[in-house]
């Protein structure tokens, strides 16, 4: 079953080059192509370079700029499955009771570095969430820490375990926000407004217009990064803000789905997430924002687990995991619109240097080879199951 929208992969970019190959795979026939220009010195080769003939791509080991890791056996399940594919990650603070300040943010911490294998590298970037009554010290302690680099913002209402979050953000939040920019903290945001009345499909829009576009004149110097755009309203408005303060992070499930894929055949919750995904156009901007090369668009997945039954439900949660088979999805959207060259910016260079943060020394090498996602994996007692299950894809990490 095809979920995803089916692209053909465009001409490729200027900075590949297929160049006939040599020994081998010239009697073979094949060609070999190149990637080029990476700071990994990532290479895609095919043929005389690669004895197996297996293309691969190398590149500066990626990051997670968006992440749910859940807590107690969920935490467990899946922080070494990230840990395993992802150097360091922004780790959501939406747990029920939500990460509000500093000691709930290390005593999280702690519980993410305890669910983790010894021999693993692994950075949780912590942050806290932002409420009607989050005070100026809470900041001033997280920023001091070291270990807090951001705070995010869901609109009360807008998304799974959101209840605690901001009813009113210009009346509450203004002197939490000028001391976020005075401790060079981020404000991470839930792009979209909790109002009912407003059509789900034009939350992420009606959000711009009347909360970030306002803060932006509001405080321009408090560095945001809108999670998980969905819109080329969305696109716009990041490629609009020119000053260095406005980055956005971009989803697999939105790069290669669009609506079509909440229902084709049938109710399909397992595609469900929060914002919905959105009509074809707007995901073709997204695929176009993120490999056009600007360093504003990056890494975040979003990986939110549920168990199966909270998803196959009556009422079924938002939410779709993805962490261990993020990086060869991201691989898939970016080979459909011939741009490779572009995923190595996206996954493992343009985020550290808009936070701040040194890019990771190691590398990453993805093998171009067909494989099947697993239909479900562990998650504590029960299982959850994982974007594109079942479905192949062209490329895993070697
Ligand atoms: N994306 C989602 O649909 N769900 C996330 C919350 C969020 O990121 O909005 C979750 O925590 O389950
Ligand atoms: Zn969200
Ligand atoms: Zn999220």
């Amino acid at each position: 079953m095809m979920l995803h929208a089916v692209v053909k992969p465009r001409a490729l970019p200027a900075s590949f080059s297929i160049v006939p190959s040599e020994g081998l795979c010239q009697r073979s026939g094949t060609r070999r192509l190149v990637v080029m220009n990476t700071a990994a010195g990532a290479v895609v080769e095919e043929g005389s370079r690669q004895k197996d003939g297996i293309q691969r791509l190398t590149i500066v080991q990626p990051d997670d700029w968006h992440l749910h890791l859940r807590d107690g056996d969920g935490l467990n399940a899946v922080a070494p499955l990230s840990a395993g594919v992802f150097r360091r990650a922004i780790i959501m603070p939406n747990l029920k009771p939500p990460v509000t300040n500093l000691s709930a943010a290390l005593a999280y911490r702690d519980r993410i570095m305890k669910a983790l294998p010894s021999n693993v590298e692994f950075e949780p970037l912590m942050t806290l969430y932002l409420t009607d009554v989050t005070t100026r010290q809470d900041i001033k302690d997280a920023s001091e820490s070291g270990l807090v680099k951001a705070v995010k913002l869901y609109p009360a209402g807008a998304t799974t375990n959101s209840q605690a979050g901001v009813t009113d953000l210009f009346g509450k939040c203004m002197p939490v926000l000028e001391e976020m920019v005075e401790q060079g903290l981020l404000l991470l945001v839930h792009g979209e407004v909790a109002d009912q009345t407003v059509d789900i499909f034009d939350r992420e829009k009606v959000f711009i217009e009347t909360v970030l576009t306002p803060l932006r004149k509001k405080l321009p110097k408090l560095k945001i990064v809108m999670e998980h755009i969905t819109t080329e309203d969305a696109v716009q408005f990041v490629e609009s803000n020119t000053d260095g303060m406005v980055a956005a992070t971009v989803t697999p499930q939105h790069l290669l789905m669009n609506r079509n894929a909440l229902f084709q055949g049938g109710l399909q919750p397992h595609n469900y997430c929060l914002p919905v995904l959105k009509r074809e156009t707007h995901r073709r901007a997204l695929v176009a924002a993120v490999t056009s090369g600007s360093k504003r668009f990056f890494l975040g997945t979003d990986s939110a687990p549920h168990e199966r039954s909270a998803k196959e439900a009556s009422c079924g949660c938002a939410g779709i995991f993805s962490a261990p088979i993020a990086l060869p999805l991201y691989a898939e959207a970016f080979e459909q619109a011939g741009a490779l060259d572009k995923l190595e910016g996206f996954a493992s260079l343009n985020g550290p240097d808009f936070y701040g943060l040194p890019r990771n020394s190691n590398t990453t090498t993805l093998i171009r080879k067909s494989w099947h996602v697993p239909k479900e994996y562990g998650f504590g007692p029960g299982a959850v199951v994982p974007m594109w299950a079942g479905q192949a894809l062209n490329w895993n990490i070697e």
